[in-house]
């Protein structure tokens, strides 16, 4: 009996803060007949707090150690969609960890695309506050959003598939990762 490879057992989601990885990820489940894990949902979870009373009590070094904790609890989930925080991955170790135990899709936004849909939803993420803690706005937020990104694109562009989700609406975009995990299967699949 020949035996086909399916679905990679976990997927993990990385990319920007609002590139979308919490809003594909639930979607994305439910069409694989996966189940989904949001990491900071996870975090805050078991830490008892927010991802800002995080950052405020412990800098976001005592964050990252939660962070890399949180990443490691799914090594045997099996058929999970699991959006990592923005930062999860930006990091050797933990983006070698993801790609030895998962598939992992980078959804890659512009930073035009990013600052229209963190305008409103900078509160909440510690890391596009000011010193203050007062959510940045306007020209401050697009420097911050611009100076981040181009840090971390190359933790990013190593993922195992890269989607442009530029001008994608969520379902578009949806489609386009699943496209790329067939892609992926098919052609492991025609190699055996
Ligand atoms: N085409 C789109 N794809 C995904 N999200 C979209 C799209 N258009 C608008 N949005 C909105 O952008 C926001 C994306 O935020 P989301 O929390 O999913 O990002 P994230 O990648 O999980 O960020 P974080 O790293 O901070 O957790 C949501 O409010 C979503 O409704
Ligand atoms: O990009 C980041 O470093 C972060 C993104 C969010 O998902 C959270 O994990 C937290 O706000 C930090
Ligand atoms: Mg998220």
């Amino acid at each position: 009996m020949q035996f086909l490879a399916a679905f990679p057992t976990r997927i993990y989601l990385t990319g920007f803060m609002g590139c979308g990885k919490s809003t594909i990820g639930p979607l994305l489940a439910r069409r694989l007949g996966y189940t989904f894990l949001d990491l900071d949902a996870l975090i805050v979870q078991q830490a008892g707090c927010s991802i800002p009373e995080i950052f405020a009590a412990g800098g976001e070094a005592a964050f990252r150690t939660l962070e890399r904790k949180a990443l490691r609890q799914t090594a045997m989930m099996d058929a999970y969609v699991i959006a990592t925080g923005g930062g999860t991955l930006v990091s050797d170790d933990n983006l070698a960890w993801a790609l030895r135990n998962g598939r992992v899709v980078y959804l890659q936004v512009s930073v035009d695309e990013l600052v229209r849909r963190l305008a409103p939803r900078a509160a909440g993420r510690p890391l596009l506050q000011d010193r203050y803690g007062r959510p940045l706005r306007g020209a401050a937020l697009r420097r911050r959003i611009a100076t981040l990104l181009a840090r971390r694109v190359p933790w990013y562009q190593r993922a195992h598939h890269v989607v442009a989700a530029d001008g994608l609406s969520i379902a578009e975009t949806v489609e386009a990762v699943l496209h790329a995990l067939r892609t992926y299967r098919d052609s492991r699949n025609e190699r055996r």
